[in-house]
């Protein structure tokens, strides 16, 4: 199989086929379709209650669909028992809003704890694996530190270095950017950047920072009550006439514009 491009065409990581999810008289997702390609990022957008965090959790096979089928490696997750689930689990990075990190452990021991948890490694072997992840994301120096003495950047970092210390395939961001000045911001991003540059990655980004999504989206979607409406690269997407991807795009000008007179007052 190849691509117009004359390249073979990459493995599906995620495939998400008409999903509909409701629950009681709220339907979440109205018929969602969407493919992520092998090592490539795919960035979610919209507007709250629209569907995202829904349509991640089918994805982690925290929920299951009404309708449709969610395949992850090509694994249909409907069809697997808990046991696979786990493992299925165990080969995504995830990184939430909150960094979800254990106040009462310091960096290091933060970090090791999937290590520890999941795998036979001996303590120098965790070491030897902790270390070097933390000196990736430039935290070598802050092992004995306490998550309370952090900045929320350098949290970011470690729960970053967390998530991905057992070198997931997968990679799920909600919100990371939530909360965080333009600098921290930045950083995360390039925190995700190196996702997929040194693990080779794939990673499905919720963020509401459309400055960000198009930095470093392979391909981007709009979802609207339930539905994607709009999914393609940065560059179609940018041109796209859909009414709600002009309004989203609006609207997130307008806010930029509303803080940056506000910063500068
Ligand atoms: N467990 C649940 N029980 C009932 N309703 C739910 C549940 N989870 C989500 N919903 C509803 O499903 C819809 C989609 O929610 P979802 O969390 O996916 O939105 P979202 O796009 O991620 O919003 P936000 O940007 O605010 O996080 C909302 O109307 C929400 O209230």
């Amino acid at each position: 199989m190849s691509n117009t491009s004359g390249e073979p065409a990459r493995k599906l990581a995620i495939e998400v086929r008409d999903v509909y999810k409701s629950f009681g008289t709220t339907e979440a997702l109205r018929g969602v379709s969407l493919v992520v390609p092998e090592g490539t990022t795919c960035v979610l957008m919209g507007v709250s209650g629209s569907g995202k965090t829904v349509l991640m959790k089918h994805i982690m096979g925290l929920l299951m669909p009404d309708r449709g089928s969610v395949l992850v490696e090509g694994q249909d997750l409907a069809q697997m028992d808990e046991t696979a689930l786990n493992n299925m689990r165990r080969k995504q990075g995830i990184l939430f809003q909150a960094n979800a990190l254990f106040d009462s452990l310091n960096v290091y021991d933060n970090v090791a704890f999937p290590l520890r948890e999941r795998t036979k490694m001996s303590e120098a072997e965790i070491k030897e694996t902790v270390d070097r992840t933390l000196a990736k994301v430039g935290l070598s120096h802050a092992v004995k530190r306490f998550p309370g003495e952090l900045s929320g950047g350098m949290q970011k970092r470690v729960g970053f270095a967390r998530a991905t210390i057992l070198q997931p395939k997968i990679l799920l961001y909600d919100d990371p950017t939530a909360g965080l000045d333009p600098l921290t911001t930045a950083a995360v991003n390039e925190i995700i950047f190196t996702g997929k540059q040194q693990l080779g990655a794939t990673s499905l980004v919720i963020t509401p920072d459309v400055a960000s999504a198009f930095g470093m989206a392979d391909a981007l979607a709009l979802m609207h009550e339930g539905l994607i409406v709009e999914y393609g690269p940065p560059d179609e997407f940018r041109k796209s006439q859909h009414p709600e991807v002009k309004a989203f795009i609006k609207n997130w000008l307008k806010r930029r514009e509303g803080k940056g007179a506000a910063t500068s007052r």
